[in-house]
Protein backbone atom coordinates (compact mmCIF):
# COMPACT_ATOMS: atom_id res chain seq x y z
CA UNK A 1 0.00 0.00 0.00
CA UNK A 2 1.69 3.55 -1.17
CA UNK A 3 2.08 6.03 1.80
CA UNK A 4 2.64 9.52 0.62
CA UNK A 5 2.64 13.18 1.95
CA UNK A 6 2.36 16.17 -0.38
CA UNK A 7 4.92 18.80 -0.12
CA UNK A 8 3.58 21.25 -2.51
CA UNK A 9 0.57 21.02 -5.20
CA UNK A 10 2.79 18.59 -7.22
CA UNK A 11 5.98 17.46 -5.07
CA UNK A 12 5.38 14.70 -2.76
CA UNK A 13 7.40 12.63 -0.33
CA UNK A 14 7.81 9.03 -1.62
CA UNK A 15 10.32 7.61 1.30
CA UNK A 16 10.21 5.19 3.81
CA UNK A 17 10.46 4.55 7.91
CA UNK A 18 12.56 2.10 8.76
CA UNK A 19 12.69 1.16 13.32
CA UNK A 20 14.29 -1.45 12.42
CA UNK A 21 17.83 -0.74 11.79
CA UNK A 22 19.36 -0.53 14.91
CA UNK A 23 22.76 0.81 13.89
CA UNK A 24 22.75 3.46 11.86
CA UNK A 25 26.07 3.47 9.67
CA UNK A 26 26.07 0.23 11.88
CA UNK A 27 27.75 2.24 14.30
CA UNK A 28 25.23 5.16 15.29
CA UNK A 29 22.18 3.90 17.46
CA UNK A 30 18.88 4.88 16.73
CA UNK A 31 16.21 4.01 19.08
CA UNK A 32 13.44 6.20 17.25
CA UNK A 33 14.45 4.75 13.92
CA UNK A 34 14.79 6.77 10.66
CA UNK A 35 13.72 8.42 7.45
CA UNK A 36 14.98 7.38 3.77
CA UNK A 37 13.23 10.55 2.09
CA UNK A 38 12.93 10.73 -1.59
CA UNK A 39 10.17 13.29 -3.31
CA UNK A 40 8.40 13.07 -6.85
CA UNK A 41 7.68 15.85 -8.93
CA UNK A 42 4.82 15.77 -11.23
CA UNK A 43 5.48 18.74 -13.47
CA UNK A 44 5.19 18.42 -17.16
CA UNK A 45 8.16 16.11 -16.74
CA UNK A 46 8.36 13.60 -14.30
CA UNK A 47 11.63 13.44 -11.51
CA UNK A 48 12.35 11.61 -8.93
CA UNK A 49 14.83 13.56 -6.31
CA UNK A 50 16.54 10.74 -5.07
CA UNK A 51 16.17 7.03 -3.83
CA UNK A 52 15.57 5.27 -0.72
CA UNK A 53 18.38 2.93 1.31
CA UNK A 54 17.20 -0.69 -0.26
CA UNK A 55 15.46 -2.15 2.83
CA UNK A 56 12.16 -0.04 1.93
CA UNK A 57 12.77 -0.17 -1.87
CA UNK A 58 9.48 -1.68 -2.17
CA UNK A 59 7.68 1.19 -0.23
CA UNK A 60 9.58 3.96 -2.64
CA UNK A 61 8.25 1.52 -5.37
CA UNK A 62 4.53 1.63 -4.48
CA UNK A 63 4.34 5.35 -3.48
CA UNK A 64 5.87 6.01 -7.06
CA UNK A 65 3.54 3.67 -9.16
CA UNK A 66 0.30 5.09 -7.42
CA UNK A 67 1.73 9.10 -7.96
CA UNK A 68 2.97 8.07 -11.41
CA UNK A 69 0.07 5.70 -12.22
CA UNK A 70 0.38 5.66 -16.34
CA UNK A 71 3.06 8.25 -16.52
CA UNK A 72 6.43 7.71 -17.31
CA UNK A 73 9.05 8.43 -14.84
CA UNK A 74 11.28 11.31 -17.16
CA UNK A 75 14.37 12.27 -14.93
CA UNK A 76 15.82 11.02 -11.54
CA UNK A 77 17.97 13.19 -9.70
CA UNK A 78 20.84 11.91 -7.90
CA UNK A 79 21.92 14.31 -5.06
CA UNK A 80 23.54 12.09 -2.95
CA UNK A 81 24.71 8.16 -4.29
CA UNK A 82 25.86 6.58 -0.68
CA UNK A 83 23.83 3.61 -0.67
CA UNK A 84 20.96 4.64 2.25
CA UNK A 85 19.78 6.49 -0.62
CA UNK A 86 21.44 5.42 -4.06
CA UNK A 87 20.68 1.79 -2.94
CA UNK A 88 17.46 1.61 -5.21
CA UNK A 89 18.82 3.60 -8.37
CA UNK A 90 18.97 0.40 -10.18
CA UNK A 91 15.44 -0.79 -9.63
CA UNK A 92 14.18 2.56 -10.96
CA UNK A 93 16.43 2.31 -13.77
CA UNK A 94 15.04 -1.43 -14.75
CA UNK A 95 11.39 -0.40 -13.91
CA UNK A 96 11.51 2.42 -16.11
CA UNK A 97 14.54 1.91 -18.61
CA UNK A 98 13.60 5.65 -20.51
CA UNK A 99 14.55 7.51 -17.31
CA UNK A 100 17.40 9.93 -17.87
CA UNK A 101 19.84 10.23 -14.59
CA UNK A 102 20.85 13.41 -13.61
CA UNK A 103 23.98 13.98 -11.17
CA UNK A 104 27.33 15.12 -11.07
CA UNK A 105 30.49 13.21 -12.32
CA UNK A 106 31.87 12.08 -9.21
CA UNK A 107 28.30 10.52 -8.36
CA UNK A 108 28.32 8.35 -11.56
CA UNK A 109 31.83 7.17 -10.91
CA UNK A 110 30.43 6.39 -7.81
CA UNK A 111 27.69 4.30 -8.89
CA UNK A 112 30.10 2.45 -11.50
CA UNK A 113 31.85 1.51 -8.04
CA UNK A 114 29.44 -0.08 -6.96
CA UNK A 115 28.41 -1.79 -9.35
CA UNK A 116 25.51 -0.17 -10.44
CA UNK A 117 24.95 -0.69 -14.21
CA UNK A 118 23.77 2.75 -15.25
CA UNK A 119 25.50 2.50 -18.45
CA UNK A 120 23.23 1.89 -21.24
CA UNK A 121 21.25 4.64 -19.88
CA UNK A 122 20.78 8.51 -20.99
CA UNK A 123 22.97 10.06 -18.06
CA UNK A 124 22.97 14.15 -17.76
CA UNK A 125 26.39 15.42 -15.53
CA UNK A 126 25.70 17.89 -14.12
CA UNK A 127 27.64 20.73 -12.04
CA UNK A 128 28.02 24.10 -9.99
CA UNK A 129 25.44 26.50 -11.13
CA UNK A 130 24.16 24.44 -14.35
CA UNK A 131 20.31 24.80 -14.49
CA UNK A 132 17.34 22.40 -15.28
CA UNK A 133 13.61 22.56 -16.12
CA UNK A 134 11.00 20.25 -15.59
CA UNK A 135 8.22 22.36 -17.20
CA UNK A 136 7.55 24.82 -15.32
CA UNK A 137 9.72 23.65 -12.19
CA UNK A 138 13.39 24.75 -12.85
CA UNK A 139 16.23 23.68 -11.20
CA UNK A 140 19.84 24.81 -10.59
CA UNK A 141 22.72 22.26 -9.08
CA UNK A 142 24.50 23.56 -6.20
CA UNK A 143 27.85 21.37 -5.18
CA UNK A 144 27.66 20.22 -1.66
CA UNK A 145 31.38 18.47 -1.31
CA UNK A 146 31.72 16.79 1.89
CA UNK A 147 28.28 17.24 2.95
CA UNK A 148 28.78 14.06 2.91
CA UNK A 149 30.69 12.41 0.51
CA UNK A 150 32.57 14.10 -2.11
CA UNK A 151 30.00 13.60 -4.72
CA UNK A 152 27.50 15.43 -2.81
CA UNK A 153 24.77 18.25 -4.55
CA UNK A 154 22.00 19.67 -3.14
CA UNK A 155 19.39 21.16 -6.04
CA UNK A 156 17.17 24.37 -5.58
CA UNK A 157 13.76 24.55 -7.36
CA UNK A 158 13.98 28.03 -7.96
CA UNK A 159 9.98 28.01 -9.16
CA UNK A 160 8.64 26.30 -5.85
CA UNK A 161 11.65 27.37 -3.71
CA UNK A 162 12.30 23.96 -2.93
CA UNK A 163 15.68 22.96 -1.95
CA UNK A 164 16.77 19.68 -2.28
CA UNK A 165 19.95 19.52 0.72
CA UNK A 166 20.67 15.85 0.34
CA UNK A 167 22.45 14.86 4.27
CA UNK A 168 22.16 18.61 5.25
CA UNK A 169 19.58 19.56 7.54
CA UNK A 170 18.45 15.83 7.93
CA UNK A 171 17.66 13.90 11.14
CA UNK A 172 17.81 10.94 12.59
CA UNK A 173 14.22 9.06 13.71
CA UNK A 174 11.33 8.21 11.40
CA UNK A 175 8.46 10.83 10.57
CA UNK A 176 5.62 8.16 11.19
CA UNK A 177 3.40 10.22 9.23
CA UNK A 178 4.43 13.40 10.26
CA UNK A 179 6.41 15.10 7.57
CA UNK A 180 7.08 18.54 8.32
CA UNK A 181 8.75 19.93 11.84
CA UNK A 182 6.08 22.32 12.25
CA UNK A 183 3.80 19.17 12.71
CA UNK A 184 5.93 17.89 15.46
CA UNK A 185 7.63 19.76 18.30
CA UNK A 186 11.32 20.09 17.07
CA UNK A 187 13.18 21.82 19.95
CA UNK A 188 11.46 18.92 22.45
CA UNK A 189 11.52 15.90 20.60
CA UNK A 190 13.73 15.88 17.67
CA UNK A 191 16.60 18.31 18.23
CA UNK A 192 19.02 15.85 20.45
CA UNK A 193 18.37 13.62 17.02
CA UNK A 194 19.34 16.17 14.62
CA UNK A 195 22.27 17.07 16.25
CA UNK A 196 23.41 13.88 17.14
CA UNK A 197 23.23 12.89 13.42
CA UNK A 198 24.76 15.65 12.00
CA UNK A 199 27.40 16.20 14.79
CA UNK A 200 28.58 12.39 14.33
CA UNK A 201 28.11 11.89 10.34
CA UNK A 202 29.27 15.17 9.09
CA UNK A 203 30.94 17.20 12.03
CA UNK A 204 34.52 17.02 10.41
CA UNK A 205 33.45 18.93 7.74
CA UNK A 206 32.04 22.19 9.59
CA UNK A 207 34.05 24.48 6.75
CA UNK A 208 32.24 22.51 4.18
CA UNK A 209 28.74 22.98 5.38
CA UNK A 210 29.97 26.60 5.96
CA UNK A 211 30.82 26.92 2.21
CA UNK A 212 27.33 25.59 1.37
CA UNK A 213 25.51 27.99 4.56
CA UNK A 214 27.25 30.76 2.28
CA UNK A 215 25.86 29.62 -1.15
CA UNK A 216 22.42 29.30 0.38
CA UNK A 217 23.16 32.45 2.23
CA UNK A 218 22.88 34.18 -1.02
CA UNK A 219 18.84 33.42 -1.90
CA UNK A 220 17.84 32.52 1.81
CA UNK A 221 14.85 34.97 1.13
CA UNK A 222 13.52 32.37 -1.79
CA UNK A 223 14.18 29.35 0.00
CA UNK A 224 10.29 28.53 0.75
CA UNK A 225 11.51 24.70 1.69
CA UNK A 226 14.14 22.27 3.16
CA UNK A 227 13.71 18.65 2.02
CA UNK A 228 16.62 16.73 3.60
CA UNK A 229 16.88 13.00 2.93
CA UNK A 230 16.22 12.12 6.47
CA UNK A 231 13.96 13.53 8.86
CA UNK A 232 11.16 16.38 8.78
CA UNK A 233 10.90 18.88 5.85
CA UNK A 234 11.08 22.66 6.69
CA UNK A 235 8.51 25.01 5.42
CA UNK A 236 8.53 27.27 8.84
CA UNK A 237 10.77 29.00 10.93
CA UNK A 238 14.25 27.95 8.59
CA UNK A 239 16.05 30.16 10.72
CA UNK A 240 15.90 28.09 13.29
CA UNK A 241 17.17 25.16 12.13
CA UNK A 242 19.63 26.64 9.87
CA UNK A 243 21.00 28.74 12.67
CA UNK A 244 21.69 25.72 14.85
CA UNK A 245 23.81 23.95 11.57
CA UNK A 246 25.94 27.33 11.52
CA UNK A 247 26.93 26.56 15.19
CA UNK A 248 27.57 22.92 14.76
CA UNK A 249 29.70 23.65 11.64
CA UNK A 250 31.75 26.69 12.84
CA UNK A 251 31.80 25.03 16.30
CA UNK A 252 30.41 27.18 18.37
CA UNK A 253 28.34 25.86 21.64
CA UNK A 254 24.72 26.06 21.94
CA UNK A 255 24.44 26.23 25.19
CA UNK A 256 26.68 27.22 28.31
CA UNK A 257 26.56 24.31 30.28
CA UNK A 258 28.67 21.45 31.86
CA UNK A 259 29.41 18.03 30.31
CA UNK A 260 31.22 15.96 32.76
CA UNK A 261 32.31 12.66 31.18
CA UNK A 262 33.51 9.92 33.59
CA UNK A 263 35.13 7.05 33.59
CA UNK A 264 34.86 4.51 36.83
CA UNK A 265 35.20 0.63 38.00
CA UNK A 266 34.29 0.88 41.33
CA UNK A 267 32.62 4.24 41.55
CA UNK A 268 35.22 6.51 43.02
CA UNK A 269 35.56 8.39 40.12
CA UNK A 270 32.16 8.85 39.27
CA UNK A 271 31.47 9.79 43.21
CA UNK A 272 33.92 12.83 42.15
CA UNK A 273 32.04 13.31 38.91
CA UNK A 274 29.05 13.68 40.93
CA UNK A 275 30.22 16.01 43.89
CA UNK A 276 31.77 18.36 41.56
CA UNK A 277 28.22 18.62 39.48
CA UNK A 278 26.66 19.25 43.17
CA UNK A 279 29.03 21.76 43.91
CA UNK A 280 28.56 23.72 40.46
CA UNK A 281 24.53 23.46 40.72
CA UNK A 282 25.41 24.71 44.24
CA UNK A 283 27.19 27.59 42.74
CA UNK A 284 24.01 28.54 40.41
CA UNK A 285 25.64 26.42 37.41
CA UNK A 286 22.60 24.15 36.32
CA UNK A 287 23.11 22.77 33.06
CA UNK A 288 25.11 20.16 34.30
CA UNK A 289 24.80 16.66 32.18
CA UNK A 290 26.86 13.82 34.24
CA UNK A 291 27.26 10.98 31.77
CA UNK A 292 29.02 7.33 32.03
CA UNK A 293 31.10 6.51 29.10
CA UNK A 294 31.03 3.08 29.46
CA UNK A 295 27.71 3.08 29.24
CA UNK A 296 26.87 6.19 27.10
CA UNK A 297 27.24 5.60 23.76
CA UNK A 298 29.85 7.48 22.14
CA UNK A 299 27.26 9.53 19.72
CA UNK A 300 25.65 10.73 22.35
CA UNK A 301 28.37 12.27 24.22
CA UNK A 302 30.01 13.96 20.70
CA UNK A 303 26.54 15.68 20.58
CA UNK A 304 26.72 16.75 24.06
CA UNK A 305 29.76 17.55 23.63
CA UNK A 306 28.89 19.79 20.56
CA UNK A 307 26.23 21.71 22.45
CA UNK A 308 27.74 22.23 25.84
CA UNK A 309 30.55 24.92 26.44
CA UNK A 310 32.32 23.12 29.18
CA UNK A 311 33.59 19.57 29.24
CA UNK A 312 34.68 17.93 32.50
CA UNK A 313 36.90 14.47 31.27
CA UNK A 314 36.89 12.78 35.27
CA UNK A 315 38.69 9.29 34.49
CA UNK A 316 40.90 6.68 35.99
CA UNK A 317 44.64 5.36 34.94
CA UNK A 318 44.27 2.47 33.77
CA UNK A 319 47.54 0.34 33.14
CA UNK A 320 49.55 3.93 32.86
CA UNK A 321 46.98 4.97 30.76
CA UNK A 322 43.77 6.40 29.69
CA UNK A 323 40.49 4.36 30.31
CA UNK A 324 40.26 2.95 27.14
CA UNK A 325 36.54 3.92 26.78
CA UNK A 326 37.62 7.49 27.94
CA UNK A 327 40.08 8.00 25.22
CA UNK A 328 37.72 6.37 22.90
CA UNK A 329 35.62 9.25 23.37
CA UNK A 330 38.23 11.87 22.93
CA UNK A 331 39.46 10.28 19.70
CA UNK A 332 35.96 10.62 18.66
CA UNK A 333 36.02 14.65 19.36
CA UNK A 334 39.37 14.76 17.24
CA UNK A 335 37.94 12.86 14.23
CA UNK A 336 34.68 15.21 14.30
CA UNK A 337 37.26 18.55 15.04
CA UNK A 338 35.44 19.92 17.83
CA UNK A 339 37.09 22.93 19.29
CA UNK A 340 36.40 25.59 21.08
CA UNK A 341 35.48 24.23 24.47
CA UNK A 342 36.67 24.55 27.86
CA UNK A 343 38.17 21.22 29.53
CA UNK A 344 38.99 20.38 33.29
CA UNK A 345 40.41 17.60 34.48
CA UNK A 346 39.74 15.15 36.99
CA UNK A 347 42.00 11.97 37.52
CA UNK A 348 42.37 9.03 39.60
CA UNK A 349 44.84 6.27 40.09
CA UNK A 350 45.94 4.01 43.18
CA UNK A 351 49.18 3.92 42.73
CA UNK A 352 50.55 6.03 39.62
CA UNK A 353 48.04 8.22 38.51
CA UNK A 354 48.60 9.29 35.04
CA UNK A 355 45.48 9.65 32.90
CA UNK A 356 45.64 13.63 34.23
CA UNK A 357 48.44 14.59 32.29
CA UNK A 358 47.79 12.01 29.35
CA UNK A 359 43.98 13.73 28.86
CA UNK A 360 45.77 16.64 29.14
CA UNK A 361 48.39 16.04 26.52
CA UNK A 362 45.71 14.84 24.25
CA UNK A 363 43.29 18.38 24.24
CA UNK A 364 46.56 20.10 24.45
CA UNK A 365 47.99 18.43 21.11
CA UNK A 366 45.40 16.22 19.58
CA UNK A 367 42.44 18.80 19.65
CA UNK A 368 42.08 22.58 18.20
CA UNK A 369 41.36 25.26 19.71
CA UNK A 370 40.56 24.07 23.23
CA UNK A 371 41.42 25.26 26.62
CA UNK A 372 42.52 23.47 29.83
CA UNK A 373 41.87 24.88 33.11
CA UNK A 374 44.83 24.80 35.36
CA UNK A 375 42.76 23.25 38.84
CA UNK A 376 43.33 19.62 38.72
CA UNK A 377 41.25 17.17 40.91
CA UNK A 378 44.04 14.52 41.48
CA UNK A 379 42.37 11.65 43.52
CA UNK A 380 44.19 8.66 44.97
CA UNK A 381 42.00 6.11 44.73
CA UNK A 382 39.08 8.04 46.16
CA UNK A 383 37.61 11.54 46.85
CA UNK A 384 38.42 12.12 50.58
CA UNK A 385 37.76 15.90 52.30
CA UNK A 386 41.13 16.37 52.50
CA UNK A 387 40.79 17.29 48.74
CA UNK A 388 36.99 19.41 49.06
CA UNK A 389 39.20 22.49 48.54
CA UNK A 390 40.92 20.98 45.14
CA UNK A 391 37.28 20.40 44.42
CA UNK A 392 36.31 23.63 45.52
CA UNK A 393 38.56 25.80 43.52
CA UNK A 394 37.71 23.23 39.77
CA UNK A 395 34.24 24.31 40.41
CA UNK A 396 35.22 27.86 41.10
CA UNK A 397 37.26 27.55 38.43
CA UNK A 398 34.64 26.63 36.16
CA UNK A 399 32.23 29.37 36.95
CA UNK A 400 34.32 31.72 36.53
CA UNK A 401 35.53 30.72 33.09
CA UNK A 402 31.52 30.87 32.39
CA UNK A 403 31.20 34.27 33.01
C1 LIG B 1 43.33 -3.06 34.91
C2 LIG B 1 43.62 -1.93 35.85
C3 LIG B 1 44.72 -1.13 35.61
C4 LIG B 1 45.02 -0.09 36.47
N1 LIG B 1 46.11 0.67 36.20
C5 LIG B 1 46.46 1.64 37.06
C6 LIG B 1 47.63 2.41 36.83
O1 LIG B 1 48.34 2.24 35.86
N2 LIG B 1 47.93 3.38 37.71
C7 LIG B 1 47.19 3.60 38.83
O2 LIG B 1 47.50 4.49 39.61
N3 LIG B 1 46.06 2.89 39.07
C8 LIG B 1 45.68 1.91 38.20
N4 LIG B 1 44.54 1.17 38.43
C9 LIG B 1 43.76 1.45 39.62
C10 LIG B 1 42.60 2.40 39.42
O3 LIG B 1 42.92 3.43 38.53
C11 LIG B 1 42.27 2.99 40.76
O4 LIG B 1 41.96 1.98 41.72
C12 LIG B 1 41.15 4.03 40.74
O5 LIG B 1 41.15 4.68 41.99
C13 LIG B 1 39.81 3.40 40.53
O6 LIG B 1 38.82 4.40 40.56
P1 LIG B 1 37.27 4.04 40.42
O7 LIG B 1 36.75 3.68 41.76
O8 LIG B 1 36.63 5.26 39.88
O9 LIG B 1 37.17 2.90 39.46
C14 LIG B 1 44.22 0.14 37.59
C15 LIG B 1 43.11 -0.66 37.83
C16 LIG B 1 42.80 -1.68 36.96
C17 LIG B 1 41.59 -2.53 37.20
Amino acid sequence: MYSVRKVTDDLYWVGANDHRLHLFENIHPIPRGVSYNAYLLLDEKTALFDTVDWSVCRQLLENMEYLLGDRPLDYLVINHMEPDHGASIEEILLRWPEVKVISTEKAFLFMRQFGFHIDGHELIEVKEGDTFSFGKHNVAFVAAPMVHWPEAMVTFDTTSGALFSADAFGSFGALDGKLFADEVNFDRDWIDDARRYLTNIVGKYGPHIQLLLKKAGGILDQIKYICPLHGPVWRKDLGYFIDKYDKWSRYEPEEKGVLIAYASMYGNTEAAAQALAARLCEKGVTNVWVYDVSNTHVSYLVSESFRLSHIVLASVTYNLGIYPVMHDYLMHLKGLNLQHRTFAIIENGSWAPKSGDLMQKFVDEELKNMTVLNERLSLASALHPDKAAELESLADAIVESMA
